[in-house]
C-alpha cells in the first residue's frame, strides 16, 4: 500500500510546509544553562509540533538511564519465548482494563488484522470504577505480568522503565506548552495528580511474515490517542512510516540512542489543530529478515474526565502561533480515521471506544453493550485478543 486514500480532508492544492524527513532534536539543549540552547530547542520543537507531528529525541540519558533501557531490552526476546501457557495466563481477555497479552493477529486496525504479538502493560494503578460510574473509569487498572518465577526481574525492569519514560513525558509536556507560546504549566489542566494518572505501554513483536502471507500490515494506519507517545525502536528494522501532508509515507528508520516522539489526537484537538497528530503505520519486517522487529511505545495519557472541547479547557494561543498553523493549512491527505470522538467525548470514553474496536473479544466479555454497538454482527473471525 503506497498511495494514500483520499478522505474528506484531502487538499489537492496544498501549499505551505510539507516534510520529507523527521527532525532529530537534542533533549540536552532543553535543559542547558545557556538560554540560546533552550530557545533553539523550543524553536525546533515548534516546527516538529506544527508541521511534522513526529520527531526523534536524542540525549535523554539524564532522565531515562541507558542501563534501564538495556535491561528492559535484554528481557524482550525471553518474554516472547515464554511457554504459550505462561503467556495465556495473562491474556488480555481477563482484563476489563485491556491490559495483558495478545497473541499474533489478535488486533484490528481500521478493521484489518495487525501482524503483531504484544503485551499491554501500564504504570501501576488500581481500578477506580464503582457501580454507577461511567464505564470508562475502568480503562485504567492493574496491569497483568507473567509470574515472577518464569521471568525473574522483568516486572521490576519494566516498571523502572515506565516510570522514567513517564517522567520524560511529563517534562516534555512543559516544553510543548512553551513551543506553543504558553507558560510551561500551560497544559497542566489536562492532568490529574500523578498518583491518579495511568500511562500505558506495550512491548511489541512484529514477526517476519511467512512466505504465504498476503499482508505486510504490522499495524495499519492510525493516529495515537493522547497527548504524546514515546517510542523505543528496539531493533534496527525499518518498518515505521509516517504520512506527510501530501499523503506520502516517510520512513522513520531507527536511529540508535533516540526515542521517537509523536503527538496524539487529544493534543491536536486541545490545541485547535496547532499540534499535528500524524498518521503512521508499521510494515512487517521484510521477507528476507531473519529476526523479528521489537518496539516499546508508551502512550502518555491525559486525565480520564477531560473533555477537550469543554469551554474550561479552551486555550488562548498567541497570534504568531496561530499564523504558523494557518500557513501549514488544516488539510492533509491521510489514511487514518480514528479518535475523532475527542471532539465530543471525555478522554477516557474515547480511549475505551478505541480499545473496543481494536480488541473485540475483550469488549464482548467486559463491555457487552459497547461491543454490540460496534460489532452488531458478533465477533469478527479475526481480531480476538485470546
Ligand atoms: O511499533 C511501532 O514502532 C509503533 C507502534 C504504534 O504506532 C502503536 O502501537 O501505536
Ligand atoms: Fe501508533
Amino acid at each position: 500500500m503506497t498511495s494514500a486514500s483520499s478522505t474528506l480532508t484531502t487538499n489537492s492544492t496544498m501549499s505551505g510546509p510539507n516534510f520529507h524527513s523527521i527532525p532529530v532534536l537534542d533533549y540536552s539543549l532543553s535543559i542547558s544553562n545557556n538560554p540560546d540552547d533552550r530557545a533553539k530547542f523550543i524553536s525546533q520543537l515548534q516546527n516538529a509540533l506544527i508541521n511534522v507531528g513526529f520527531l526523534y529525541l536524542s540525549n535523554t540519558t539524564s532522565v531515562i538511564e541507558q542501563k534501564v533501557v538495556d535491561e528492559l531490552v535484554s528481557y524482550i526476546p525471553k518474554l516472547f519465548e515464554l511457554p504459550q501457557g505462561e503467556k495465556d495466563k495473562i491474556r488480555m481477555v481477563n482484563s476489563p482494563h485491556f491490559l495483558g497479552y495478545s497473541r499474533l493477529g489478535a488486533e484490528l486496525t481500521k478493521g484489518r488484522t495487525d501482524h503483531r504479538e504484544q503485551f499491554d502493560i501500564a504504570t501501576p494503578h488500581v481500578s477506580r470504577w464503582r457501580p454507577g460510574d461511567p464505564d470508562h473509569y475502568n480503562v485504567w487498572g492493574p496491569p497483568q505480568y507473567p509470574d515472577e518465577s518464569v521471568i525473574p526481574g522483568f516486572r521490576h525492569a519494566m516498571e523502572t522503565y515506565l516510570s522514567q519514560v513517564t517522567t520524560l513525558g511529563s517534562q516534555f509536556i512543559t516544553l510543548i506548552a512553551q513551543a506553543l507560546g504558553l507558560p510551561p504549566s500551560g497544559l497542566s489542566q489536562f492532568y490529574d495528580i500523578p498518583e491518579r494518572m495511568q500511562h500505558r505501554g506495550k512491548i511489541v513483536k512484529y514477526p517476519v511474515p511467512d512466505a504465504k502471507s498476503d499482508s505486510n500490515q504490522g499495524v495499519g494506519p492510525h493516529y495515537d490517542a493522547g497527548f504524546l507517545t514515546i517510542l523505543l525502536q528496539v531493533t534496527s528494522h525499518p518498518g515505521l512510516q509516517v504520512q506527510n501532508l501530501a499523503g506520502e509515507w516517510i520512513d522513520a528508520t531507527p536511529i540508535p540512542g533516540t526515542f521517537v516522539i509523536n503527538f496524539g489526537r487529544a493534543l491536536e484537538f486541545a490545541t485547535k489543530g496547532i499540534a499535528r497528530a500524524t498518521s503512521h503505520r508499521v510494515l512487517s519486517p521484510p521477507a528476507d529478515s531473519t529476526t523479528p522487529r521489537y518496539s516499546v511505545p508508551l502512550f502518555h495519557n491525559v486525565a480520564l474526565d477531560v473533555r477537550v472541547s469543554e469551554p474550561k479547557y479552551q486555550l488562548e494561543f498567541p497570534p504568531e502561533i496561530l499564523k504558523l498553523r494557518d500557513e501549514r493549512g488544516s488539510l492533509a491527505t491521510t489514511d487514518s480515521i480514528n479518535y475523532s470522538e475527542f471532539e465530543t467525548q471525555p478522554s477516557g470514553q474515547v480511549q475505551l471506544m478505541g480499545r473496543v474496536k481494536s480488541h473485540p473479544d475483550v469488549a464482548q466479555r467486559h463491555y457487552p453493550e459497547l461491543f454490540k454497538r460496534f460489532f452488531p454482527d458478533g465477533l469478527p473471525a479475526q481480531g480476538v485478543a485470546y
